[in-house]
């Protein structure tokens, strides 16, 4: 098992560039399977594990899957017959394999998929993704662990998400692409991911207005072609480097990161004194000496996202005053600040809430990561404290982060990646010379 060892204390300098956006990636390469003709080439692919599990997904159903990571980019050709079961190795890897069932059902009417469980962070059932799909007249049944879904040809209908989820979203919006008629999802999620997997569809020869407001409208075609396409840069990730530049009085250009994409962060820590600068190609962040305490509420796009809410709750943690940190979309998202007690955080959990209070000295200590962006929070707390934070559990942050602890070195941060044997024979002392070379 490795670990990330942080030695808390320096200030970040430089420029990170963005990768791909692994939530827009993974939808994307399941809209592969909707092209019945020719190979899908897609462009500014990160390389993340949940990637190659996506991958391995698509070549479990017969797909051919060419991952070229020199240069970020995915051959997949769907133009064979192609399989309809998602078995549970891939599926519990990655709740995210289910959003393969929509385009299996529209080019398929048949789809067999492992039920993918809850996680750290909450219970994360599928009911509204299969809703969706009998409002369009599949016969679903659950058994032995899969869901089962099976249909001649997909009808068209009128589908209310009773919450705007982004998977059901992503979901019923590619099985209605090869449906018959008209299919209108109302209370949709409206992410840039959305969009960016609207627009890779339309250029796959799908009809599919409204993407990113409030209602989509899908007019179904009889065939779809293999296309071209440039994964959107991941606003997660940029905001990630966000927090860590704020929370270290940094001052650092992150390449590629769209404001837009990031608004209620930007809104947020603009509050808190972080400075924006946009420039050509990216964003400027520029940490203040002291961060001001501030309310959040996590709240499907274009509110605050519950993906930024671990990361955030660090910079509300080293801020001057009390915060309120309020998790709304997911029910269990607070365990990272759990492990950070650790680390002498100050909090109180209510419910949904919890009650941040700033300015406390941080210590380093060794923690481990529950799920993916707990594991960069812890990192990033790390950055904060006093001596040394060892953070565990890393297979999460290697789902979403490509080389996190590589970009932190490069902006300046006492941060090392090693092995368990490695981290074993090290005492601080030794860990002082590490960073020392
Ligand atoms: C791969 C990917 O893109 N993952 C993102 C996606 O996850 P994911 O698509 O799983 O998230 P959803 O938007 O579906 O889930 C949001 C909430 O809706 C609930 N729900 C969802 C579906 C359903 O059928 N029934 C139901 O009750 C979930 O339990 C959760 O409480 O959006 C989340 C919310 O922005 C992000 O945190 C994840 O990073
Ligand atoms: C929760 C996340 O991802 P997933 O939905 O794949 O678990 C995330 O990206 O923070």
């Amino acid at each position: 098992m490795e670990k990330i060892i942080v030695r808390g204390g320096n200030r970040l300098e430089g420029t990170v560039k963005v990768e791909g956006a692994k939530n827009a990636v993974l939808p994307i390469l399941a809209a592969t399977l909707l092209a019945s003709e020719g190979q899908s080439v897609l462009t500014n692919v990160p390389i993340l594990s949940d990637v190659f599990t996506m991958n391995n997904v698509l070549k479990h159903l017969n797909v051919g899957v060419e991952f070229q990571e020199n240069n970020n980019t995915i051959l997949a050709d769907a133009s064979n017959d192609i399989n309809f079961e998602a078995p549970f190795a891939y599926v519990s890897k990655m709740r995210a394999s289910i959003v393969v069932m929509g385009p299996l059902l529209a080019r398929l009417g048949h789809a067999r998929i492992a039920l993918p469980g809850g996680c750290a962070i909450g219970t994360r059932p599928i009911d509204l993704h299969l809703k969706g799909f009998e409002a369009m007249g599949a016969d679903i049944k659950i058994e032995n662990g899969f869901v089962e879904a099976k249909v001649d040809r997909l009808v068209g209908a009128r589908i209310y998400l009773d919450f705007p989820s982004v998977g059901a979203t992503q979901n019923i919006m590619m099985g209605a692409t090869l449906a018959e008629g008209t299919t209108i999802i109302e209370n949709v999620a409206r992410e840039p991911e959305i969009v960016d997997l609207a627009n890779f569809l339309n250029r796959m020869g799908a009809k599919v207005v409204g993407a990113g407001t409030e209602t989509i409208r899908i007019e179904g075609v009889s065939s779809m072609k293999a296309t071209e396409h440039s994964i959107i840069p991941d606003r997660i990730e940029a905001g990630t480097f966000m927090i860590a530049a704020a929370v270290t009085n940094g001052n650092v250009f992150i390449e590629d990161a769209i404001a837009e994409h990031n608004k209620p962060l930007i809104s947020k820590l603009k509050e808190m004194h972080v400075a924006f600068q946009e420039e050509e190609n990216g964003l400027r962040v520029i940490g203040p000496r002291t961060l001001k305490a501030t309310d959040v509420k996590t709240m499907p796009h274009p509110g605050f996202p519950t993906d930024m809410q671990a990361q955030m709750t660090i910079a509300q943690l080293v801020s001057q005053g009390t915060s309120t940190m309020t998790e709304t979309v997911f029910e269990n998202r607070f365990m990272h600040l759990e492990e950070m007690r650790r680390m002498n955080a100050d909090f109180k959990v209510e419910g949904q809430t919890v009650l941040i209070h700033g300015n406390t000295d941080l210590q380093g200590a060794e923690v481990a990561a529950s799920d993916l962006r707990a594991a960069a929070a812890l990192i990033i707390a790390g950055l904060v404290s006093k001596g040394y934070t060892r953070v565990t559990n890393l297979s999460h942050l290697d789902r979403g982060y490509y080389e996190f602890d590589k970009k932190l070195q490069a902006l300046g941060a006492d941060v090392e990646r090693v092995t368990e044997d490695e981290q074993n024979a090290f005492s601080d002392s030794d860990v002082e010379a590490l960073f020392a070379k």
